[in-house]
């Protein structure tokens, strides 16, 4: 007797995979890696950020395009073809976003980012136009200033063999989306606010933990992580940063309109807080769940744009040349770097694009089915996650031949116009693409700008980047460049 219910016990779990499998048996259509019992494809999968990397470019070459992975009690599809895409990021309906931004929501609650349903449609309606043009013209000042410090932190790593210029364009980018964001300068470059710096890269750091682990993701079980104490700890300094700026500034905009102080009538520069503010219709926590989103959403996703545009200049040196060229004639010696000057910078604007194709900052997104759903004639079931593989679609050789390759002719318009709309995807599209596109393109040109005018790049011999992705794109070890000053370089 006992031997028998020993034996019902073990054969549950199998009993229950076998009904998981059933249930996605229309997805038999889709090619993919045989599961094991229980785990699946983790396997396969691996479980750290390069080999995740490494293992979705293996399996997107041996199955294409469109390919199924089960990981726990999760069928996901990874979809670098850009039909699929365009029916799913099109839609209004495939909206949903999937468990795995559920990690996120501690630090960013239901913020435009992680939110869905009506919740999300009336932020997104709300938000979209607080990033308008006249907005982001007075946003270059932040970049313009925030940029000469960078360019003073790098003066000293000039002659070096190389440099790691990493962790310089991440504390660069996290003043700038402090500035903008919160209207706060942190100084971060200068290695100031350190405690608010250090448990944004802890939180961070510890998410990305969490994603790759089997239990560390359950938040029950979290608890019982080294990591755990830390990480509370992190998250309570970030909410109560930013619950004080909201706090301060709502203040001082209630004694502005009371008072009418003498500062009324002066330029002063708008963040993106004092916008959210004007509304009626969000509380302080609505607000800070917003401000928080980007935070998160503008940092880590700059830095891997610049430090990625970066190495591919330093490889490249003839398209680095021909930056520099368009550089001079177009901006000059003038130090302020105007909107004139980032829209007539043509060939940078093409060159940032390939990076953005060659080194994805956001290698994928994901969705949740909340519905059956036949997508290009296949049925997906409910609860099916749907992992749009930007990095798999912007290096598929249908869109992009010779994806390997590094160039900037691919953006020439002609070429644009031939190539399918949902091919070049690095920001999403449809509906829920990112809202902070022209703000992301504008701070990368004017960096780039900055540096080459400076600095003239090179490659690190023997160095090569070791890519992985944990939610951006990043190398794991280091992005080494070396810098020379122009004029001197040998
Ligand atoms: C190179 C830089 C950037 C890249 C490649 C990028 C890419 C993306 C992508 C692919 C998404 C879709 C995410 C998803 O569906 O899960 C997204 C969403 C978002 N991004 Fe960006 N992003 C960048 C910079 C920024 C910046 C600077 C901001 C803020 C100023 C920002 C704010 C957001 C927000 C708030 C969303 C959520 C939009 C929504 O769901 O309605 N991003 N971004």
């Amino acid at each position: 007797m006992f031997f028998v219910v020993v034996l019902t016990v073990l054969s549950l779990p199998f009993f229950w995979w076998y009904f998981f499998l059933q249930k996605f048996k229309s997805l038999s259509v889709i090619p993919g890696p045989r599961p094991l019992p229980l785990i699946g494809n983790a396997f396969d999968i691996g479980d750290t950020p390069t080999a995740l990397f490494n293992n979705c470019a293996k399996l997107l070459n041996q199955y294409g395009d469109v390919f199924k992975v089960f990981i726990g009690n999760e069928c996901k599809v990874f979809i670098a073809n850009a039909d699929f895409l365009e029916e799913i990021m099109s839609s209004n309906v495939y909206i949903t976003k999937s468990n795995a931004y559920n990690l996120l929501k501690p630090f960013l609650n239901d913020g435009l980012l992680t939110s869905g349903g009506s919740k999300w449609k009336k932020r997104r309606k709300l938000i979209t136009p607080t990033l308008h043009f006249k907005i982001l013209d007075q946003f270059l000042e932040v970049f313009n200033s925030s940029t000469d410090i960078l360019i003073a932190k790098l003066s000293s790593e000039v002659g070096k063999d190389w440099t790691d210029v990493y962790p310089y364009i991440n504390l660069f980018s996290l003043d700038v989306i402090c500035e903008t964001a919160m209207g706060v300068k942190i100084s971060s470059q200068e290695g100031k606010n350190s405690e608010y710096v250090q448990a944004l890269f802890r939180y961070i750091e510890n998410t990305a933990v969490r994603v790759f682990s089997a239990w560390k993701r359950f938040d029950f079980l979290f608890k019982f992580a080294p990591e755990y104490p830390l990480h509370e700890k992190s998250l309570v300094i970030l909410q109560k940063f930013s619950t004080d700026v909201i706090e301060k500034r709502r203040l001082k905009k209630c004694q502005e309109v009371v008072e009418k102080t003498s500062d009324v009538g002066m330029k002063r520069r708008v963040a993106l807080l004092d916008l959210l503010l004007e509304s009626d219709d969000l509380t302080n926590d609505d607000i800070k769940e917003e401000i928080n989103t980007f935070m998160f959403a503008g940092h880590d996703t700059a830095t891997s744009g610049v430090t990625f545009a970066l190495l591919a200049l330093a490889e490249n040196p003839e398209i680095q040349q021909k930056v520099h060229d368009e550089i001079l004639a177009v901006v000059g010696e003038e130090t302020y770097v105007s909107m004139q000057h980032l829209q007539d910078t043509k060939y940078l604007e093409m060159v940032i694009k390939e990076v953005q194709r060659k080194y994805s900052p956001v290698p994928f997104v994901e969705r949740r089915l909340e519905m059956d759903a036949s997508i290009c004639g296949v049925h997906f079931p409910r609860g099916t996650t749907l992992s749009l593989y930007l990095y798999g679609v912007l290096h598929n050789e249908k869109y992009f031949p010779d994806p390997e390759k590094f160039d900037p002719d691919r953006f020439l318009s002609h070429r644009q116009s031939e190539r399918h709309n949902y091919a070049f995807v690095p920001f999403s599209a449809g509906p829920r693409n990112c809202v902070g596109q022209k703000f992301a393109m504008l701070d990368v040109k004017l960096i780039i700008i900055k540096i080459l005018r400076k600095f003239k790049i090179f490659q690190v011999p023997d160095y090569k980047p070791q890519l992985g992705m944990a939610g951006v794109l990043k190398s794991y070890n280091g992005m080494r460049i070396r810098l020379m000053r122009r004029g001197t370089e040998k």
